[in-house]
């Protein structure tokens, strides 16, 4: 569905009170912070219509969908079939919850041949018990069930229990895209939205029968999210789009190696962004160290980053007001947010700098990260500081993605931790800098991402050197996931 359209359907749902947040009793007697109530849109006829639109484009657009008729869940589904199948001309069957006890006694009414496909749509989905339940009614009386399409899948693992019993689930709208949403127009706050992302993953319903579960759709025990992959948690249902897309990239290259590009030329910074390009998940760059920075210098990184799949962040540190700290982030010589994804802020001014940058980068889908730790000696961003920064970026998840810090600071798996101070050796330099091994930061201190810069500037083969430390990276990365999986 098209993203406009979709942003609109979920406003005009809200409006109508078919999302609501609060405290609700779903059907197996759990609480929900957020309840879908689909059964309004019977006095909302022109939003009807929309639902049902979008819900036969969803049936066309899969090409191999094939069927013969279509049968609505009761209730809530039977005027979205009745609508679908009238204003399309398709047959629709009727699962009576109840068979009569006089006349023909049928629990499924119109017309059918034993063998036919059914298509069934359904309002909401949860567990898919509701789905299954009329699927088996249909199946009784000789047909086929294979496809099913929801409105709103809660994402509580309705998809994947129907998919175990061979239905595939075409949800329109995810619980997680509703939030984004309503949070983008300002219809709910970030601790709304985070509420109901830790209840949906919390209460998963999917238990396969080995016992094991799929990763975006479980409970998670601490242990459990230890093991998580990169690739498992870039699909969490609560994680954030450019952390996802940093997930994946780092899977994909087998690189949780971030150089850390301190060059003050722009020609040597792209030489190193276009030999390193390949080897690197992200490049960090200071921008205000180049002696020579123009914004065409900056179109033939983001080129190099497209070519060579990597994200850009721009290591800025901001730490002023809110106001100060959008139009440091926004205009002046560098203007940041038009082309590094990333960037970090220090945590000092209070929450208002993270208000400032996001109120420029949100919209532009960037990301930030808070600087818990620091890897320089004597730092004073430790212990309750530190706390106090993990607690800000829970309470701003729609822009923070993580953190720049020693080591592993919250169980949160949508949070990325990536850490400075990094060479093949412990050590330091002459100015308080402190260096950890690769094995120590990943493995050992549960850290994401390697930042790397003298390790790699300074050696004789640059390309070289950024594979040992891909290598390394990676190679501890697969340890630690191997081993907290046994
Ligand atoms: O705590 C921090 C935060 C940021 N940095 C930055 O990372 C690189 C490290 O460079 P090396 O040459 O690998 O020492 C540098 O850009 C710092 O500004 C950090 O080191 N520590």
């Amino acid at each position: 569905m098209a993203e406009v359209g979709a942003f609109i359907l979920i406003l005009k749902l809200h409006d109508v009170n078919g999302v609501k947040f609060g405290e609700y009793k779903l059907k197996s007697g759990l609480l929900t912070p957020i309840y879908i109530d689909l059964r309004v849109l019977v006095s909302h006829p022109a939003l009807m219509n929309q639902v049902t639109r979008v819900a036969f484009m969803a049936a066309q657009q899969n090409k191999g969908l094939q069927f013969d008729s279509v049968c609505g869940v009761p209730y809530t589904a039977l005027p979205l079939a009745t609508i679908i199948c009238s204003q399309h001309e398709l047959p629709m069957l009727i699962r009576r919850k109840e068979a009569k006890d006089y006349g023909t006694k049928r629990l499924v009414e119109g017309l059918f041949r034993q063998g036919d496909t059914c298509l069934i749509i359904e309002d909401t989905v949860t567990s898919g018990t509701s789905i299954l339940e009329t699927a088996e009614v249909l199946y009784k009386e000789g047909l086929k069930v294979t496809d099913a399409i929801v409105l709103m899948d809660r994402e509580q693992g309705g998809v994947e229990m129907l998919a175990s019993k061979g239905i595939k689930l075409h949800p329109i709208i995810s619980i997680s895209h509703l939030l984004r949403v309503l949070q983008a127009a300002e219809r709910i706050d970030a601790q709304t939205a985070q509420s109901v992302h830790e209840f949906i993953r919390d209460n998963n319903t999917f238990r396969p029968k080995n016992g094991t579960t799929s990763p975006a759709s479980k409970k998670l025990c601490v242990e459990q999210k230890l093991k998580l992959s990169y690739s498992e948690r870039a699909e969490l249902p609560s994680i954030h789009p450019l952390a996802s897309k940093l997930l994946k990239i780092m899977e994909e290259k087998q690189s949780n190696l971030c150089v850390s590009a301190d060059v003050t030329s722009s020609e040597e910074l792209l030489q190193l962004a276009e030999s390193l390009g390949p080897k690197i998940c992200m490049l960090k760059t200071h921008v205000d160290i180049l002696e020579d920075y123009t914004l065409a210098f900056i179109q033939k990184m983001q080129a190099l980053a497209e070519k060579h799949n990597f994200l850009i962040f721009e290591d800025r540190k901001f730490a002023d007001i809110g106001n100060t700290v959008k139009h440091q982030y926004e205009g002046g010589l560098y203007q940041i947010s038009s082309w590094s994804h990333i960037v970090n802020a220090h945590a000092v001014p209070g929450p208002g700098v993270v208000k400032g940058l996001s109120a420029v980068g949100k919209p532009l889908a960037r990301g930030c990260l808070l600087i818990a730790q620091m890897s320089s000696q004597g730092s004073l961003a430790a212990g309750e500081y530190t706390k106090a920064v993990v607690q800000m970026a829970e309470e701003h998840s729609d822009f923070v993605i993580g953190f720049i810090c020693g080591s592993k600071l919250t169980e949160r798996p949508e949070f990325i931790h990536m850490t400075p101070g990094v060479q093949m050796q412990a050590g330091g330099d002459l100015l308080g800098q402190q260096y950890t091994t690769p094995e120590e930061v990943i493995y050992s201190k549960g850290s994401d991402v390697i930042i790397v810069g003298r390790g790699i500037l300074g050696a004789s083969d640059r390309v070289e050197a950024a594979d040992l430390y891909r290598k390394s990276g990676w190679d501890a990365y697969r340890k630690r996931v191997s081993q907290s999986s046994i």
